[in-house]
Formats: C-alpha cells, structure tokens, sequence
C-alpha cells in the first residue's frame, strides 16, 4: 500500500474496537470519542500531508525494496544524505504540531526501523527473532502504521527487580509458551497515544538480573489483541474546551494509558526478544534504538523549546516588559538554550559514523548531551514564561466573555497590551501561554521533556561513567608529567 492518507488511518481506527478505558468507562467508539476527536484529527492531518505535493519530497521517499513511496522516517540511514532527509521530515512533523506531540508516527518508526537494519544481533541469539523483526517492519512501513510503545514497568516497588516483586506478574512476563503463541501476563507502561494507534511494540530499557528471563520479551502485537486491556489517564481536555481558551489542550492531547496484558496469546512469529537476559540487557547498546529514536525526539523536542521560547518572548512583548534588563536577561538565555539545542543537533547529525554494517549513526554524546540538557531546558522556559506572564496570566476571562456584546466593551477597554496589542491578541497570546505554563496540558509536557527518554538523573550519571571510563584525561595527565619545577629553597 505504501503510505496511507488521513481517511485510510480513521477508517482502520474505526473498524477496531480495543479495550480502552477511560473515566471508568469502557470506549464504545475510538473514532467518536470526543476526547479523542481532535488528536485523531490531527495524526489524521500527518498522513494526508504525505499527499500534499507542498509536503510529500520532505515526508517520504521511495522504498528501494517496493518502489512504492514510503515515510522517510523508515529510511535505514545510509549516509548522511539519509540522515538529513529523515531530519527535515521529522522537523515538519515536528512543526505542525509545534513539537507537542512527542510519540506521532515517526518516532516509533524509527525504533522498528533500527531494529531491523540490526537484525544482525537478534539473529546471533535466534534466527527466528530476526527474520520477525526484518518482516514486522515491511509490515509495518507497507502498511504505513501507527505503533505505541511501552519499554517501562509499572513503579510497584522500584526497590526490587521483576522477579522479586511480590506478584510474580505484576511486571509483564511469559507465562507459557504454546503451539500458537508466546501467553504473556502483567503490565507494562506508558503506551502513549495507545487508544489512537494500529498496534504496540513491547520492549524494554536495560536492567535485567539474573532471575528476570520471563520478563526479557521484545514482542509486537495489534492494539485491539484480546485480553490487553488499556487504562488512560485522566484526560486534560473533554473534546469541547474551546480553542479559543485552550489552544493547545484542545488540538495536541496525547493520552498516556498502563497497558495491562490478560493471557495474551502473541504469534511466534512477532516474538522479537523472549527469557534471554544477557540480549535484552544488549539490545539498547548493541542496536541503533537509542540513537535512530533520539534523533526525532531531539529535532521535535528542538521545535517545541523553540516554540515555548517564542510564546515567552512574545508574553514579554505583549504587556511592553521586555525593556527591562533582567526581562531581557531571562528570555536572552531562552534564545541561547535554543541554538545550544540546535548546534547540539547538528552536531550529532554532522558527525555520524558509520557502523561495521553500514549504519549511519548520529554521534551519540551530542544526542545523549540534548537528552541531558532538555529536562533543564524546557523546565526553565515555562518558569520565565510563568515569571513573565506573572498575575496577568491569572486574569484572563474566557472566549464566552468575549463574545458577550455586554461585556465587550470593558474587555476591548481593559484586556489590551502595550501600543498595537489589542485586547482580542493579548487574550490570545496569554491563553497560549497558560496552556503550556499552567494548565495540566502544560505540565504534562513539560513532565514528557523531563522523562520521555528514563529517568535524568541515571542517564546522566551513567554519561559521566561512559566518560571517565573512555576518556584519557590528556590535558591534566600533561601538567601532571611536567617536570617539578619549585624553585630550590633559599640559603642564607
Ligand atoms: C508524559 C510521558 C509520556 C511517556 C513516558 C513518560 C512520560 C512522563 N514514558 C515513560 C518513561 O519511559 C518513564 O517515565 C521514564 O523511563 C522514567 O521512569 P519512571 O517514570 O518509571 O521513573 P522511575 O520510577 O524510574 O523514577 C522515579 C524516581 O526515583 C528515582 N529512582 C528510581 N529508581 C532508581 C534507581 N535504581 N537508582 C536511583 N534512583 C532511582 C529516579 O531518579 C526518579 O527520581 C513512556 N514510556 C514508554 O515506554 N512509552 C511511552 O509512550 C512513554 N510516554
Ligand atoms: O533513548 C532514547 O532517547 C530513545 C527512546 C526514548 C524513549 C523511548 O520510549 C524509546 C526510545
């Protein structure tokens, strides 16, 4: 088929029925769900745009193995050319949804993608798992689906690993294995946008101990698999908040939701990883699936720190504040934060290397360095937006007061900014602004930033490791060989 348009998504949205669940009720139709409605509507909006000749050469290429156009986001990167066709692509995505959207089509494209171009690894433990791999991702890229994901278990007792827990299923694990299948059990999180997606990949970050085989599973499987039962979040728009007062919150929700597997029963041959330690252990440093992934949530997590930059700067504007120094200062290092991101980008992406069996691979200290500067970053733009906005983000009344011609007048009076900002602009700038610095959509965002990629602080800790460990320390080695030069104490 080759890549799908909106309606082809929505129409296989509405021929599913998974178990999804939500406000304790169980979901009758995905598609009519009106918490759902507009983000459908905007991954909808992703797929028509791989149409639109404005769009189609940044968003696709042609599949060498079908001839058919495909997204380049399953582009096996080749060389640098192909880095930066799957860069421009991932940013025009990244745009239309001002990097909001964090887990759209393109990023676990990209985790199917470098699994399979490393199918080599999986195949020194299992044939089987490779040649599963290998064919799941012309499944997918033919099919042109949409994947969740969920890598991390539930926090039950962080202090133990998988085995130890006191429910031997409570962290998703095999239970038996059978002629048609792998049944698994238990749960695993946090699947976002999972109630809006085709299907979802199941495997799992470094961490496994001896002990922990049944949890050691790398496995995909359709969302709508009898006994997977998924529980969404409390949601943090209703589907008829007005875009007017929420402009964010309404369009760009992506629910997160605890996948929780019932006797599962997966197909042998969408096994990709099953009761092996030491591979799964290896999956993440062996195989491009930190970096091909890193690389779109660093060119979309660049877009929304540039967006949240803009919003501040224009909060600033707005109200006639940004004459002031320490106004300046503070949105001055806004700006610097995001050229930091932007040089650490192309950095990562002008100095690849490429791997013994011909992958291009972004240089993974800069991409672990955006990674490790992000959750500092975008924290710090929504407090000087916060700062900024101060009590005038507080006072803002609602669309309905708005269109009251009664109240109209002391609106249009009382609401408007500085010279050339009217009442109608500054409303809008502010809502903006308390979408992303104050409402729960905001916050949900900013805790993405912070832990979309693990938990910041291990990631930077095992950064340090890396480096002590690789590097040699030659700038201080040579003061240190230098030759002692006190001077000789002196005589009388
Ligand atoms: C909005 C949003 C959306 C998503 C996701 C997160 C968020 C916030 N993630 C999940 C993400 O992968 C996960 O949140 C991170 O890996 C962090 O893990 P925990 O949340 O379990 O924190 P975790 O429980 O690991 O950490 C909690 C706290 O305890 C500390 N801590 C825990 N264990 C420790 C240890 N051993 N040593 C030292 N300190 C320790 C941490 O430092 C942290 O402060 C996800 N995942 C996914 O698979 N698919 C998805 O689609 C998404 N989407
Ligand atoms: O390690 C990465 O940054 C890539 C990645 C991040 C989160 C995730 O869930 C999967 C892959």
């Amino acid at each position: 088929m080759g890549i799908r348009t909106g309606d082809q998504y929505i129409e296989a949205l509405k021929s599913r029925k998974p178990e999804v669940w939500l406000n304790g009720k169980l979901v009758e139709s995905i598609f009519d769900e009106p918490y759902f409605q507009q983000p459908i509507l905007e991954i909808a909006r992703l797929y028509d745009m791989q149409h639109d000749p404005a769009y189609q050469e940044d968003l696709t290429v042609i599949c060498e193995e079908t001839g058919e156009r495909m997204a380049a986001s399953f582009l096996p990167p080749r060389s640098y050319e192909d880095i930066m066709k799957r860069s421009k692509a991932f940013e025009v995505v990244a745009r239309q949804t001002y990097g909001l959207m964090g887990r759209t089509p393109d990023f676990l494209n990209t985790v199917v993608t470098s699994l399979a171009q490393n199918s080599w690894f999986l195949s020194k433990y299992n044939k089987d798992w490779a040649a599963n791999i290998e064919s799941y991702y012309r499944h997918l890229r033919d099919n042109d689906l949409f994947l969740t994901h969920a890598i991390v278990n539930p926090q039950n007792d962080r202090s133990k690993t998988s085995h130890e827990q006191s429910d031997k299923f409570t962290h998703l694990g095999a239970v038996e294995e059978r002629p048609e299948g792998l049944v698994v059990r238990g749960a695993k999180m946090l699947a976002t946008l999972a109630a809006l997606t085709d299907e979802v990949i199941i495997y799992s970050f470094p961490g496994f101990a001896p002990g922990d085989e049944r949890y050691a599973l790398a496995f995909a499987i359709p969302i709508d698999t009898k006994g997977l039962k998924i529980i969404c979040r409390e949601p943090v728009q209703d589907g008829t908040r007005s875009t007017f007062d929420h402009p964010l919150a309404s369009r760009y929700e992506e629910m997160d939701a605890l996948l929780i597997f019932e006797d599962v029963v997966v197909p042998w041959d969408k096994v990709f990883l099953y009761n092996n330690v030491e591979a799964a252990n290896l999956l993440y440093p062996m195989t491009g699936i930190a970096e091909q992934p890193a690389h779109q949530s660093s060119v979309r997590g660049y877009i929304k720190l540039a967006f949240a930059v803009e919003v501040a700067c224009k909060v600033a504007d707005s109200i006639g504040v940004d004459q002031y120094l320490n106004v300046q200062r503070d949105l001055g290092e806004l700006v610097q934060s995001v050229e930091v991101i932007r040089a650490l980008l192309r950095t990562a992406e002008r100095e690849y290397t490429m791997t013994e069996r011909g992958e291009a691979r972004l240089n993974p200290d800069a991409l672990e360095t955006i990674r490790g500067m992000m959750p500092e970053m975008y924290p710090r733009a929504v407090e000087v937006m916060q700062t900024i906005g101060a009590g005038g983000l507080l006072m803002m009344p609602t669309e309905a007061d708005f269109l009251n011609p009664e109240l109209r007048p002391s609106i249009d009076r009382h609401y408007g900014g500085r010279e050339g900002v009217d009442a109608e602009l500054r409303m809008k700038i502010f809502k903006l602004a308390w979408d992303l610095c104050g409402e729960a959509f905001g916050m949900r965002a900013l805790q993405y930033e912070r832990y979309y990629t693990g938990d910041p602080i291990r990631k930077r800790a095992i950064f340090y490791n890396k480096f002590k460990k690789q590097h040699n320390f030659d700038l201080v080695n040579s003061i240190l060989a230098k030759e002692n030069c006190l001077k000789e104490p002196q005589t009388n």
